[in-house]
């Protein structure tokens, strides 16, 4: 018991797959904490320094933001969840920030949505965010209850300015190039675990099924069930 309590897993696929949905359902159900590098960007472009204008010139252009910088704010992020259950989300992006992560933490899964590009393309143009909560919504999939406004505080929900269909291009190359390889990192450690589909709803159930048996504690829960 003790230190083998804490759970510790990363959930990757290509931009527009499902990441930010699937985690909340997970932090939802089993508790994990969830620390999304989208959302942590984010926050710092808001912050108007510096930092946050040279991290918006990146993400509007499609391109990631340097390995250092992203790696230190994860980890520095992480250092005060050390007692905690984790689900990051949106990192590692790069090999080198796999290394990074490797060097502190062994990840015990790696959760990989594998949705087709056809699929992405169309989500995204209908994806609208709540900036300040990282809240997600989608005009077909999951409408807000009125139109344009965050569910919980009522306020303007935006598109971002990289969904746009030539930025997502963009990215979803960048995604072959520098995030495939990190699948094969994982695949070669062991923790890799691939959910294949179009729709998060048929995916969900899978993703449940599989985190209910490998986090610790759960399986006391499913023993007695
Ligand atoms: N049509 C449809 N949209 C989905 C589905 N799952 C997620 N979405 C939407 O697709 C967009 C991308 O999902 P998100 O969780 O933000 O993906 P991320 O970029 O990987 O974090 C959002 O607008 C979601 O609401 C689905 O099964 N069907
Ligand atoms: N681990 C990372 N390394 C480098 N850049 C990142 C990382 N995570 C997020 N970013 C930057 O933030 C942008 C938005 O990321 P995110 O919100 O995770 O969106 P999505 O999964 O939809 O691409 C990325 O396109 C990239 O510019």
């Amino acid at each position: 018991m003790g230190l083998q309590t804490v759970f510790r897993a990363v959930i990757t696929g290509a931009p527009g797959s499902g990441k930010g949905t699937v985690s909340r359902r997970i932090a939802q159900s089993f508790g994990l904490k969830h620390l999304s590098s989208g959302d942590t960007l984010r926050a710092i472009i808001e912050t108007k320094t510096d930092l946050g204008l040279l991290m918006k010139s990146c993400i509007d252009q499609g391109q990631l933001v340097p390995d250092d910088v992203i790696s230190r704010l994860i980890l520095s992020s992480l250092r005060g969840l050390e007692q905690s259950s984790w689900l990051l989300d949106g990192f590692p992006r790069t090999v080198a920030q796999a290394e990074a992560l490797d060097s502190v933490y062994d990840v015990d899964s790696v959760i990989n949505l594998d949705v087709p590009f056809q699929t992405i393309r169309e989500r995204l143009t209908s994806r609208w965010v709540h900036l300040p909560s990282g809240r997600v919504y989608n005009i077909d999939f999951n409408p807000p209850k009125k139109p344009g406004l965050d569910d919980v505080t009522g306020e303007p929900l935006v598109q971002r300015d990289d969904d746009s269909p030539e930025i997502v291009s963009r990215r979803l190359k960048d995604y072959e190039r520098q995030t495939q390889p990190v699948l094969e990192y994982y695949r070669s450690k062991g923790v890799l675990e691939t959910f294949s589909g179009t729709e998060t709803n048929k995916i969900w159930p899978h993703i449940h099924a599989f985190l209910t048996r490998k986090i610790p504690g759960n399986q006391q829960a499913v023993g007695k069930a």
